[in-house]
């Protein structure tokens, strides 16, 4: 897949593009996704045409945390055979682009594209004045064909990003991940810590560092599924700070694999996130942790054979 950012600068030709923040990569932009594949296998490179940051920090100065980061992002888009993904730099000017200026210049002149699909609602350009209609009406007088995907609805509401990062933050993991395509995941290299797990608390964790702008639902221990080179594995994953533990405090995901012996320092791997089972404690001992995480590993075999 070709990643392009931080750059203007960019030529295609015969796409069929999709437009939006992708966010959550949920059931609903599947749908889209469908369509990409669909038109690809008919000769048409499929884009993505996304920005470096989300348009509501721009406009309105607020800091919105993302389900995935650019990384995952890319990771996902590239394992879901898109071929082209574009972070679009979101600068002052590119928000100020009339949406016929957006469609001539960029969609039709720089991207090439052949076929545009959107869901029903959609919006672009200067104070998202550009929608569905205004497609219909420019579809007429140039050379592209618009496919309008009806909103995906699943358990009475219309699924979106906005929704999955709500029952994140309420800590909603199983009902978040009905609405999402896998479930939600932190994919990221395995650092060093602080070497107690293996050998003080007889827990080897692999430890991920995800992103400050990455949604994280509450801290705590969660049932976990693990990708590593291709294969699946099950085990239990501690999101938090580790009160237990002295010294510098930063947000962390140490997930204890269950029947994996390999040494993983430096290599990526995929957390998906099942089932929230407590919140993260301080404990009053490193024996009273252990004991706990021995508990939790328990927990998590037992309901991994129950549920898969
Ligand atoms: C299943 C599980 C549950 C955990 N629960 C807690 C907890 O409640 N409180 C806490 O301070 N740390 C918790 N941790 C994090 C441990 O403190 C951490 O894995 C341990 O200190 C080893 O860290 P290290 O890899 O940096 O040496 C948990 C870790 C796992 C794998
Ligand atoms: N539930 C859905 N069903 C079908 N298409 C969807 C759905 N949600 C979004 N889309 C479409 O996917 C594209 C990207 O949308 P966008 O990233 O804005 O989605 P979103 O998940 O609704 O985001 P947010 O909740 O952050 O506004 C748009 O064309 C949008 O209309």
């Amino acid at each position: 897949m070709e990643y392009i950012h931080d750059t203007e600068k960019f030529q295609f030709h015969n796409t069929v593009v999709a437009l939006g923040k992708f966010d959550g990569m949920h059931k609903g932009h599947q749908l889209i996704f469908d369509k990409l594949i669909q038109y690809k296998k008919e000769g048409c490179k499929a884009a993505v045409f996304s920005f470096d940051r989300p348009p509501m920090n721009m406009l309105k100065h607020k800091d919105v945390s993302v389900i995935y980061t650019h990384v995952e992002k890319t990771k996902l888009l590239s394992e879901r055979g898109i071929d082209i993904y574009i972070e679009h730099p979101f600068t002052e000017a590119f928000s100020r682009l009339q949406p016929e200026d957006f469609v001539k210049e960029i969609l039709l002149k720089k991207m090439g594209m052949k076929i545009l699909v959107v869901g029903d609602d959609c919006g672009f350009g200067y104070k998202r004045r550009g929608n569905v209609e205004l497609l219909k009406q420019m579809e007429k007088d140039h050379d592209f064909r618009l496919i309008v995907i009806p909103k995906l609805e699943l358990n009475g509401a219309i699924v979106s990003s906005t929704r999955i990062r709500s029952l994140l933050k309420e800590g909603k993991i199983e009902e978040a991940n009905v609405l999402m395509d896998t479930p939600f995941m932190i994919y990221g290299p395995v650092v060093h810590g602080n070497h107690l797990g293996k050998e003080v608390l007889g827990i080897p964790t692999a430890n991920q560092v995800p992103d400050s702008e990455k949604l994280l639902p509450p801290n705590g221990v969660y049932v976990s599924r693990i990708y590593y080179k291709g294969r699946q594995y099950y085990g239990i994953s501690n999101i938090g700070t580790k009160p237990t533990i002295e010294g510098k405090k930063h947000m962390g995901v140490e997930t204890y694999i269950l029947d994996f012996h390999k040494d993983i320092y430096h290599k990526e791997i995929r957390v998906e996130l099942l089932h929230y089972k407590r919140p993260e404690m301080k404990f009053e001992s490193l024996d009273a942790l252990s004991r706990q995480m021995h508990k939790d590993a328990d927990f998590a075999r037992k309901y991994v054979e129950k549920n898969f």
